[in-house]
């Protein structure tokens, strides 16, 4: 009998590549007011206009990428999960924020564990983001809540800086970088810059200065910028990178807001303008495939990149079920102290 028990917990992705469910997926995922941070009328119309377009254009691009086994991201974050039980003598479940299996289902099925008192809950994001670490907690939160659950809740924070899960991506790219390169982009999921105001505790850091996040700062402990600066700095170091055969920049933007600078779409041309011919993306926003690495980079910037006259581009996978990955996430269901 185990005192502790493990819930990972990712984003999720529709049931199916039918447009009613991607829409389904969409509505609960974008009425998250941690995700659209607006007010609830103004929410409930932006997102009502944006299920006029989106699901049909989503449903083409998740048809795209899907496995005969169902979402990459799902169909990889169980893969984890089975290799992480195989190592360890506590239950391990997977949830995902939106869509199934859900951190509701997750956490009823630890609960019933017997012996289980503290779920170590491990959402699966290297970087923090209120859209998706503070979200999952909150949904947690809520569920113990309404069904009375006698468990402790122990989150696993952003862990961008562990040195063994940055061994462990450097590690990963190290083999496409031997093949020979021009440029290695590490391309992270976007924020509109307004999150990144609304996460910093002193209300006066982020976006102050183009760069703040260079600048040590407290802020930094919720600032998601800051988080994928730290992690590219050490890829590059780790992977011996002069700073001319690397650089950053931000996808998947989604509205009319301002997001963080630079654009991907942007950094591509760029990079093709510049003559680079063999580009190398890695996207260290996400530990499995999905489809913003596989459709977004894998085909359409792809696509981009040669259009702009580049010749190449090799997309580089996430850390997905790798062993020595799945090695450390066991340590840490091993390691990380009881809470009291
Ligand atoms: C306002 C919109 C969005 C914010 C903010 C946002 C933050 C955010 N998302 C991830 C990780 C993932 N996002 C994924 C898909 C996805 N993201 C958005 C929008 C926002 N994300 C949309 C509309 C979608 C759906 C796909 C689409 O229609 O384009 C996924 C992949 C899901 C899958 O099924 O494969 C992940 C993972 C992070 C890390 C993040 C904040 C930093
Ligand atoms: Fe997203
Ligand atoms: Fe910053």
């Amino acid at each position: 009998m185990s005192e502790r028990g493990v819930l990972l917990v990712n984003l999720g992705s529709p049931k199916s590549t039918q447009v009613a469910d991607v829409r389904r997926y969409l509505n609960q995922f974008l009425m998250d007011p941690y995700v659209v941070d607006l007010p609830w009328p103004a929410r409930r119309l932006l997102v009502s206009l944006i299920l006029l377009t989106r699901p049909k254009a989503s449903a083409h691009a998740y048809a795209s990428i899907w496995w005969e086994d169902g979402s990459p991201l799902v169909v990889i974050s169980r893969r984890v999960q089975q290799a992480l039980q195989q190592q360890l003598d506590m239950p391990v479940e997977l949830a995902m924020r939106y869509g199934e299996p859900s951190i509701e289902r997750g956490l009823l099925a630890l609960a019933a564990r017997p012996g289980v008192r503290e779920v170590l809950f491990m959402p699966q994001y290297p970087q923090h983001a209120d859209s998706t670490i503070t979200t999952s907690v909150q949904e947690a939160q809520r569920v113990i809540k309404q069904h009375g659950l006698d468990i402790r809740l122990n989150v696993l924070p952003a862990f961008y800086d562990r040195p063994d899960y940055l061994a462990a991506l450097a590690d990963s790219m190290r083999p496409y970088l031997a093949q020979g390169f021009d440029h290695l982009l590490l391309s992270y999921h976007g924020l509109p810059e307004r999150h990144l105001r609304k996460a910093d505790p002193t209300g006066t850091h982020c976006l102050a200065s183009g760069d703040c996040c260079e600048r040590a700062s407290a802020a930094h402990a919720t600032c998601y910028r800051a988080h994928c600066s730290h992690v590219s700095r050490e890829l590059a170091a780790r992977l011996e990178l002069a700073p001319e055969q690397w650089s950053m920049a931000f996808q998947s933007r989604l509205g009319r807001d301002k997001w963080i600078e630079p654009y991907t779409e942007t950094r591509i041309d760029e990079l093709a303008a510049q003559g680079v011919k063999r580009l190398l993306v890695a996207c260290p926003a996400f530990v499995a495939d999905c489809i913003e690495t596989l459709e977004e980079i894998g085909d359409r910037a792809r696509e981009q990149f040669v259009a702009a006259g580049g010749e190449e581009l090799v997309l580089i996978p996430c850390l997905n079920d790798d062993p020595q990955w799945v090695q450390v996430l066991a340590d840490w269901c091993r390691e990380t102290p009881r809470q009291a």
